[in-house]
């Protein structure tokens, strides 16, 4: 049976006239974890929002499971795909658990209440990421970075095969980032979920990704497992900054170490 779980063929998208993404062709398979790098500006967060469905490509198909991505029902998709994304406010006083309970909604009937089932999910990824001391307090009262983890549980909350990361980690400190990527590889490597991230950190993204995309002025330039493709050479070719890649022949993770340049 195939593993294949998006087919990406052909698709290209602008906004008003201005082309942001094109020539994308490519498969992901299930139970794999991809990281998406590129510089600011390149498209990532826009071919997320087309994986999901929120947005529609010019041209070409996106197929998730079998199925054009734009034919899915909103609610069937939130079964099977959660996101989080680069930013997320809400004019609302809402509690940290009722921000995670928001992973549950697609589950919960309209004009019901949540199960005992869905309750557990909250309850499970609050403590996964260690909030569930957190529960009652305001999320707009929040840091920057505790609220990354309130919207994070809120996405394991969710249950989804697929999960896609916009930036996931970016306002957390070291020791969250890693306990959230560490989380998430143990879903890629345990149940077989697959996980798509946007990462700024090529050393996270060197360190946690099975492959890795490298996106450049809306195109994918390089694209396969982590160890061939995270190279000086592509570093260059995409952010135009020379780095030394080290750690291919010991078996361990990549190290990625930057030239900083003169400093005047
Ligand atoms: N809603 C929008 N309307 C018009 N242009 C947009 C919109 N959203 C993004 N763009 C433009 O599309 C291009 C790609 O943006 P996108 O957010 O996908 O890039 P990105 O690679 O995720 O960037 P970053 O690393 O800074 O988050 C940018 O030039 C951006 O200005």
């Amino acid at each position: 049976m195939s593993s294949t779980i998006f087919s990406i063929e052909d698709i290209s998208f602008s906004y008003n006239d201005s082309l942001v993404l094109h020539d994308i062709s490519l498969s992901l398979e299930k139970g794999k974890f991809y990281g998406i790098v590129g510089p600011n500006g390149c498209g990532k967060t826009t071919f997320l929002d087309l994986l999901i469905g929120n947005r529609k490509p010019d041209q070409g198909e996106i197929v998730f499971m079998g199925r054009k991505i734009n034919d899915y029902p909103r609610k069937q998709l939130a079964h099977l795909i959660g996101l989080v994304p680069q930013e997320f406010s809400t004019g609302f006083e809402y509690t940290v658990e009722e921000i995670v309970l928001m992973g549950r909604h697609p589950y919960i009937p309209r004009f019901g209440s949540p199960s005992a089932e869905d309750w557990d999910h909250v309850k499970n990824a609050m403590e996964t990421i260690g909030i569930l001391d957190a529960r009652n307090r305001q999320f707009t009262e929040l840091s920057g970075g505790q609220k990354q983890r309130a919207v994070v549980a809120r996405a394991f909350a969710q249950n989804t095969p697929v999960l896609l990361f916009d930036e996931a980690t970016a306002s957390l400190d070291i020791q969250y980032t890693l306990q959230i990527f560490n989380v998430a590889k143990k879903l890629v490597k345990t149940e077989k979920r697959t996980i798509i991230a946007v990462i700024h950190d090529l050393n996270l993204a060197a360190g946690y990704c099975d492959e890795i995309l490298f996106m450049r002025e809306g195109r994918i330039q390089h694209f396969g497992a982590t160890r061939q493709v995270m190279s000086s050479e592509n570093i260059l070719d995409v952010f135009g900054v020379h780095a030394n890649v080290s750690g291919r022949q010991q078996g361990g993770n990549l190290q990625i170490n930057f030239h900083y340049g003169e400093l005047s």
